[in-house]
């Protein structure tokens, strides 16, 4: 298949700024769950991964946060290793990562806006934290980027009084409060009904655009990536093996992906 592509190189004239190489992880020694996946992530756009249920997507994303631990191989971020990172380098390198989860993770009790500030967790001293002593800026930002999620509204209600499209533009909010130089999105709609899964991915796509973030995507909904991303990786048994703009994701190429064909 051409398109059997793994992927070394960013979309024309993008620089990259996640680098993966000969990613492999094993969560049972000698059971790789990723094969060494190499990929380039543009700057801009969002890229999809798509790929069957237990291909590995969530551990790929989860390995560039590390909050799964690669077994081998190197991932970059601007430049930056950041497999070998511990302690405060870990830190640092995490809060220029932003993630999106598909269940949201907010803390449920708290308001809104505090839960929007908390993505400057990793920024500001842990005493103004606990005091709930933001600087002015951080505030002015939240309630902007509130409004532009389309809650102004809602800053002081609690996280927990929220529907779920409503808690997934709070998670949009809060991660964009970290001015992340990437933006990992695990499944961000699968929670969502089909309208408000569109809904967010609208959010998503405007607001990282206007930020100048680039985003990586978890999505099994193959209509939609194609629709929102610049790029689609296709995985498989924990590799790579499309990697293209979506106009170039043919069905045999989802038949090599997914399996089988009773499903299209
Ligand atoms: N913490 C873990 N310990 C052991 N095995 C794990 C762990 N997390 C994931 N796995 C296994 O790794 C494989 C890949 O899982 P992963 O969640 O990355 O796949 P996925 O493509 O994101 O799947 P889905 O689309 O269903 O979320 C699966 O076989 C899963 O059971």
């Amino acid at each position: 298949m051409s398109a059997t592509m793994t992927a070394t190189a960013p979309a024309a004239g993008l620089a990259s700024a996640l680098e993966i190489r000969g990613l492999v992880k094993e969560y049972v020694a000698g059971k790789p769950v990723l094969r060494g996946v190499d990929l380039a992530v543009p700057a801009e756009g969002i890229t999809a991964i798509i790929g069957p249920s237990g291909t590995g997507k969530s551990t790929l994303i989860r390995c560039i946060n590390r909050l799964v631990e690669p077994t081998r191989g190197s991932i970059k971020l601007h430049g930056e290793e950041l497999t070998g990172l511990s302690g405060r380098g870990l830190r640092l390198a995490r809060r220029r990562i932003g993630m999106v989860f598909q269940e949201y993770n907010l803390v449920e009790r708290l308001s809104v806006m505090e839960n929007v500030l908390s993505g400057r967790l990793g920024y500001v001293p842990l005493w103004r934290a606990w005091l709930r002593k933001y600087p002015q800026a951080d505030i002015d930002r939240a309630f902007m980027l509130l409004d532009a999620v389309g809650l102004p509204e809602h800053a002081t209600r609690r996280a927990d009084a929220l529907s779920g499209g409503q808690r997934q533009r709070v998670g949009i909010a809060r991660a964009l409060m970290q001015r992340p130089d990437i933006l990992l999105a695990d499944e961000p709609t699968s929670s969502l009904d089909p309208r408000t899964a569109v809904e967010v991915l609208e959010l998503l796509t405007r607001l990282t655009a206007a930020e100048g973030v680039p985003v990586i995507i978890n999505i099994h909904n193959v209509d939609l990536a194609k629709r929102y991303a610049r790029r689609i990786v296709g995985m498989s048994g924990g590799s790579v093996i499309f990697d293209g703009p979506p106009e170039e994701l043919e069905t045999h190429h989802l038949r090599a992906i997914y399996g089988g064909e009773d499903w299209m």
